[in-house]
């Protein structure tokens, strides 16, 4: 081609924030970062609420939306937002899914499954309550409630409020003639949301508490997590699965003739339990021991291509001219690298959540395995053996654009470590002084950046002066660097730049036309 190559770094969940208080990004030593940031052209960018798709600027951004505002160099609505307009219009239960769902379990019951709270990454509560409801009123009896305890997305020790919030709202509905109640559930972490497979292990101790009913026994939620957190001292995310019985007998296993509704919105963590659930006998990744005979639906399709789920209750947003489309056609040779954990971030969330490639001769896609261990016990993660493969694959000379995902930031911050963050962002920015030798040597341009913040903001606010520390384990609403250097450009400085303003800059700096679909690079002209 005769390009200078670009490379781009995410930098997972490294925001910027300007408080010092539980801000582990400031508190790294990260002499490369600080370097480029002083003395090359550099600007802050938006990367949460309505600049990525989602309902509002009060809702944090995540991996999924930051990596297909990056990727695709628009603003498309997200999941979330979808889902609250389906279910403001009604459209939702007038499509065949709702009703065959609802038909399927005439003498049967109607199971949900997904994550309890508002945090509106994965799943919203108040989406819940409206399935529940319109399924009171089309005539469903027995509902029964799987619950994923978050602490991830939302504070770390916050599930008891949204359980409490769903019994009540259920002790509303139930009457003499419909009756829900909570069956099983566990930590986000420690079963069924697995993602990108790292972990089956996960989504089969999923299986044993939701579908047979099997795993420790309590008579309620509530119970289930204080014994829990009374016994290990451990946070919602990392709860043990439970199951709820009455009599000695699960209330809820789930049997033939049910239906299931996962009410998640987002992909990458539905994926697996949906496999298990829509696969025939050839399904090998764990023994499911008995596969129920249902009808099993996601909230949104989480893959277009692999069509998982094959039932679903949301089309997800239909993301077209894509950054990588558009290199393809230009002849561009791409490469993307990430550890397991962010490895669909850098591919399928960056092709606008598309498993197959646009190009096989002209897209090399490599896969760190990730540790599976306790991050904040190895907040390195792969950060070097990323790097290592990644800059050579930079010097091989056979790429034009590279792009990488270093998970520290956000997966270690996700743990509500302090300290161990901080040593998350040390790794990575001993990293980007690899990479950026790489790039010297190849003559070529990096660009830093982050999808949304989280290792940035540590403690939740307090709310009063002499309350103690708080850990915070989910990501902020702050702003993320954007940073070019090798390239004499000058960077706009604009309230309104975001995630989606980097696609056009990136083919700028390869010399292509951005597509005109895209919101405008920021590179001054
Ligand atoms: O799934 C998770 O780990 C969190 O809910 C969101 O983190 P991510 O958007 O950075 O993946
Ligand atoms: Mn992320
Ligand atoms: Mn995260």
């Amino acid at each position: 081609m005769g390009k200078r190559p670009v490379v781009l770094v995410v930098m997972d969940g490294v925001g910027i924030n300007n408080s010092e208080y539980g801000n582990a990004v400031n508190a790294a030593y990260k002499p490369t970062l600080d370097e480029l940031w002083a003395n090359c052209p550099n600007t802050e960018i938006s990367a949460h609420g309505l600049a990525v798709g989602l309902p509002s600027n009060e809702d944090m951004g995540n991996s999924e939306v930051g990596h297909n505002a990056l990727g695709c160099g628009q603003i498309y609505s997200q999941g979330a937002k979808l889902v609250n307009e389906n279910i403001e219009s009604g459209e939702i239960f007038e499509t065949e899914t709702w009703s065959g769902l609802v038909k399927n379990c005439a003498n049967g019951k109607m199971h949900f499954l997904g994550l309890l709270s508002d945090g509106n990454v994965h799943s919203h509560i108040n989406h819940l309550k409206a399935l529940m409801k319109r399924a009171k009123e089309d005539g469903v009896k027995e509902v029964r409630l799987h619950i994923l305890l978050d602490g991830r997305d939302v504070p770390e020790t916050s599930a008891l409020i949204y359980v409490e919030d769903i019994e009540n709202y259920m002790a509303e509905l139930n009457d003499d003639n419909f009756h829900a109640c909570i069956a099983s559930g566990g930590g986000r972490m420690s079963i069924t949301m697995d993602r990108y497979e790292a972990n089956w292990a996960m989504v089969e101790k999923g299986w044993h508490v939701h579908v047979l009913g099997e795993g420790r026994e309590f008579a309620s939620a509530t119970e289930a997590i204080e014994t829990y957190r009374a016994e290990t001292g451990v946070v919602d995310q990392d709860l043990p699965g439970f199951v709820i019985t009455k009599d000695g007998k699960a209330v809820g296993t789930i049997e033939d003739g049910d239906s299931v509704v996962l009410f998640n919105f987002r992909g990458d963590r539905a994926q697996e339990i949906s496999l298990a659930f829509d696969g025939d006998d050839s399904f090998d990744k764990f023994d499911r021991v008995r596969k129920p005979n249902v009808m099993y639906a996601g909230m949104l399709q989480y893959d277009a291509d692999l069509n998982i789920p094959h039932n679903f209750l949301t089309y997800p947003p239909k993301i077209k001219y894509t950054l990588t489309e558009e290199l393809c056609k230009h002849g561009i040779r791409e490469y993307a690298i990430s550890e397991t954990q962010k490895y669909g971030h850098v591919t399928y969330f960056w092709n606008g959540n598309r498993s197959e490639k646009f190009d096989e001769k002209l897209e090399d896609y490599v896969e760190i395995k990730s540790d599976v261990v306790p991050f904040e016990q190895r907040p390195w993660m792969k950060a070097a053996e990323i790097t290592d493969v990644l800059c050579a694959a930079i010097e091989s000379g056979n790429y034009d654009f590279l792009r990488t995902n270093y998970p520290n930031g956000d997966m270690v911050g996700h743990t509500g470590n302090f300290e161990a963050t901080v040593i998350g962002v040390e790794s990575v920015d001993l990293q980007l002084a690899r990479v950026k030798k790489a790039v010297d040597a190849v003559n070529g341009i990096l660009i830093v950046t982050a999808d949304h913040g989280n290792a940035d903001e540590m403690y939740e606010k307090k709310k009063k002066e002499d309350a103690p520390i708080k850990a915070k384990t989910s990501h902020t609403l702050n702003k993320v660097p954007f940073i070019v250097y090798g390239a004499d450009v000058e960077l706009k400085q604009d309230e309104n730049l975001g995630l989606s303003n980097v696609a056009a800059t990136v083919a700028d700096l390869l010399g292509i036309e951005p597509n005109e679909h895209w919101n405008p690079s920021i590179i001054k002209k």
